[in-house]
C-alpha cells in the first residue's frame, strides 16, 4: 500500500460521494494516495437537497418547514447506508418511521378520470372489502395457476418491460393499474419502456423458483428463510458492513431519514472528505473543461479513474474513447417537476393520514405532451417526516402546517400550464382537491416552491442489463483495469443502490 496512488471520481453525487468516501478510508494521506472528485456543479451531493423555510399564516402562526426537492425518505434493508451513518456519527441526526405507522400502513391511488382516492388493501380482511379486489384477486389467481408458463431464466440474458412482465403474470388491468403507478413513484416512467430484469431482478427470480408463478415462488422463498432463521437463531449479524449498533436502532422501522433532511448525509460525507489532506474536490470551471472533453458524460454515471486527472482528460482526448464505448447513451432518463406545499394549519385535514398516492397510466394512454399538468402523485411529507418541522406555536396541541410533494412530468412531459406561468398554481389546486375529494376548495398555501429537475431518473430500457455487461468489458478493455462505471444509469436508482456501488467499486481498486 506505500506506493503512491491516484484516483479521479468523475461526479460528486451519491455515487461519486460514498466511491470516495471509502477510497479515502482505504487510503488515507500517509499512503501517498490522491483522490480529487470532478463536480460540474457548484454543489456535491447530486439531486439530495433539503431547505428549511420559515412559513407564517394570516393568524400568525409560525413554524420552519423542512422541504425536500429530491429523495427523502431511506430503506433500514440498505446496509451501505446505515454504515456511513455509523461511521459519521449520524445516529443523533435520525428521525424514525416505525412500520406501525399510518405513513408506513396506509398507502393510496387516485385513478384517472374519479374523484378521491382508493386506500391499496395491506392486509386480506382489508382487500376482501377493497374496490380494488376486482382486479387484485383476478390477478393473484392468474399468477398462482401458471405453471410451467414461459420463464426469464435468470440465467439468461432474456427480458420484457416491466408491463410486459406484469401482464404476464397478473393481467394487464393489474399492469395499468398497479404495475404502472408503482413505476411512477419509483422511475418516474412509463412501465412500458422499463426492463424488468433491471428493475425487478428478484421478481425474475422468484418467477422462476416459483415454476412460473411469482406469489408461488415468493411464498416458497418466505418459508425457507423462515426455516432459516429458525435453525440460525435470530443473531445472525452482518460481519462486512461497520454498523455499530445502528441495525437496533432500526428495528421496527419501515422508512427513515434525518432531522435536517436527507442533505445531513450528503453534506456529512462531504465535509469529511473536505477535511482529508489527499483528497481535491474541483468544482464548477475546472470540471466544465473536463465534462466537455467527455462527450458521453452522463450525471448518471460516475467514471472511476485510477490515474492522475491530467492522465484522466489525456487519456480521454478528443474525440474521447468513451464516445466509442457501446451503450453509453443507450438509455433515456425522465425529468420529474417537484412541488412543495405547506399548507396553513387548520382543524379540517388536508389529506387522510398516509405516505401519499400514486397515480397509473390513464386510458387509453398518455395525453399528448404539453397538454396535461401530468401529476405522477404526492407524497404527505408532514406524515412521515413531520418532526423534520419546527413549530412556533404556544400551544402543542394546535394544528400543524401540513407539507405535502406534488410529483409532475416523466412519461407526460413538461406540466402545461408551465410552471412559471399565473395558471399553474390554481390548475394544481384545483386537481389535488379533486384527487383528495375535497368539495370545498384547499386553503391557499402558505408556500409553494416549483423545482425542474433535469434527466434526473435513468430508464434502464429493456436489456439494460447484457447491455450495461457489455459497457462493463469494453470500459475494461479500453481503458484498463483501473477504470470503472457505475451509478444510477449502470446500476440500481435508489439512494441504497448508489452508496452500495460506490462502497464496492473502491473496495475492488
Ligand atoms: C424526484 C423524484 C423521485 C421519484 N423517484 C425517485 C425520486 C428521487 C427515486 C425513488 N423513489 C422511490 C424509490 C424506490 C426505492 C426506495 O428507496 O424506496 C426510488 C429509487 C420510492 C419512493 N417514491 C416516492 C417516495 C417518497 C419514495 C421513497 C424514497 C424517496 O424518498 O425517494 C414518491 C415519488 N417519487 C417519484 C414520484 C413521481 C413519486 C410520486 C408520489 C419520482
Amino acid at each position: 500500500m506505500g506506493s503512491s496512488r491516484s484516483f479521479t471520481v468523475l461526479g460528486g453525487g451519491l455515487s461519486g460521494l460514498s466511491a470516495a468516501f471509502h477510497l479515502s478510508r482505504r487510503f488515507p494521506a500517509r499512503t501517498g494516495t490522491r483522490i480529487t472528485i470532478v463536480e460540474k456543479s457548484s454543489r456535491l451531493g447530486g439531486w439530495v437537497q433539503s431547505e428549511r423555510v420559515r412559513v407564517k399564516d394570516k393568524h400568525g402562526h409560525e413554524a420552519e418547514i423542512l422541504l425536500e426537492s429530491g429523495p427523502r425518505t431511506l430503506r433500514p434493508a440498505s446496509k451501505a447506508i446505515l454504515e456511513i451513518i455509523h461511521l459519521l456519527n449520524l445516529e443523533s441526526s435520525l428521525l424514525t418511521v416505525s412500520r406501525n405507522a399510518p405513513a408506513a400502513r396506509n398507502r393510496f391511488l387516485h385513478l384517472p378520470g374519479t374523484k378521491g382516492l382508493l386506500t391499496i388493501p395491506g392486509s386480506l380482511p382489508a382487500l376482501l372489502v377493497s374496490p380494488l379486489a376486482k382486479i387484485l384477486v383476478p390477478a393473484m389467481y392468474r399468477d398462482f395457476r401458471r405453471i410451467n408458463g414461459t420463464v426469464l431464466n435468470a440465467s439468461s440474458p432474456n427480458d420484457e418491460s416491466v408491463d410486459a412482465f406484469f401482464t404476464r403474470h397478473f393481467g394487464p388491468e393489474f399492469a395499468r393499474t398497479f404495475g404502472s403507478a408503482l413505476i411512477h413513484g419509483i422511475y418516474a416512467t412509463d412501465s412500458r419502456l422499463l426492463s424488468v430484469r433491471a428493475a425487478f431482478g428478484a421478481a425474475c427470480r422468484l418467477e422462476e423458483s416459483g415454476n412460473g408463478s411469482v406469489v408461488r415462488g415468493a411464498l416458497s422463498e418466505m418459508m425457507s428463510s423462515l426455516r432459516k432463521r429458525k435453525s440460525q437463531g435470530n443473531g445472525a449479524t452482518e460481519e462486512t458492513y461497520d454498523m455499530g449498533d445502528i441495525a437496533h436502532l432500526m428495528k421496527g422501522v419501515s422508512v427513515y431519514s434525518f432531522r435536517d433532511g436527507m442533505q445531513t448525509l450528503t453534506d456529512a460525507m462531504a465535509n469529511r472528505l473536505r477535511q482529508q489532506e489527499n483528497v481535491e474536490i474541483i468544482h464548477g470551471d475546472g470540471a466544465a473543461s473536463l465534462t466537455k472533453t467527455i462527450d458521453g458524460f452522463q450525471a448518471s454515471f460516475l467514471w472511476l479513474y485510477e490515474g492522475q486527472l491530467s492522465h484522466a482528460s489525456t487519456s480521454l482526448g478528443n474525440p474521447s474513447p468513451i464516445s466509442s464505448l457501446p451503450h453509453v447513451l443507450a438509455n433515456p432518463s425522465s425529468s420529474v417537476t417537484v412541488v412543495n406545499i405547506v399548507f396553513p394549519p387548520s382543524d379540517t385535514p388536508i389529506h387522510p393520514e398516509g405516505f401519499g398516492y400514486l397515480i397509473p397510466r390513464p386510458k387509453p394512454d398518455y395525453p399528448s405532451q404539453g397538454t396535461t399538468l401530468g401529476m405522477l402523485g404526492t407524497v404527505f411529507d408532514s406524515c412521515s417526516l413531520g418532526g423534520q418541522d419546527i413549530s412556533f406555536s404556544a400551544d402543542r396541541r394546535s394544528p400543524k402546517f401540513t407539507k405535502v410533494t406534488v410529483m409532475l412530468g416523466g412519461p407526460y412531459g413538461p406540466p402545461s400550464p408551465d410552471p412559471s406561468s399565473p395558471e399553474f398554481l390554481p390548475a394544481l389546486l384545483a386537481t389535488l382537491q379533486q384527487h383528495l375529494g375535497h368539495s370545498e376548495p384547499l386553503p391557499e398555501p402558505c408556500l409553494v416552491r416549483v423545482r425542474q429537475h433535469r434527466d434526473c431518473i435513468p430508464t434502464p430500457t429493456v436489456g439494460h442489463v447484457a447491455r450495461m455487461a457489455e459497457l462493463r468489458k469494453a470500459v475494461q478493455k479500453k481503458l484498463g483495469q483501473g477504470a470503472a462505471v457505475i451509478g444510477a444509469g449502470v446500476g440500481g436508482v435508489s439512494v441504497g443502490d448508489c452508496i452500495e456501488s460506490g462502497r464496492r467499486v473502491a473496495m475492488e481498486f
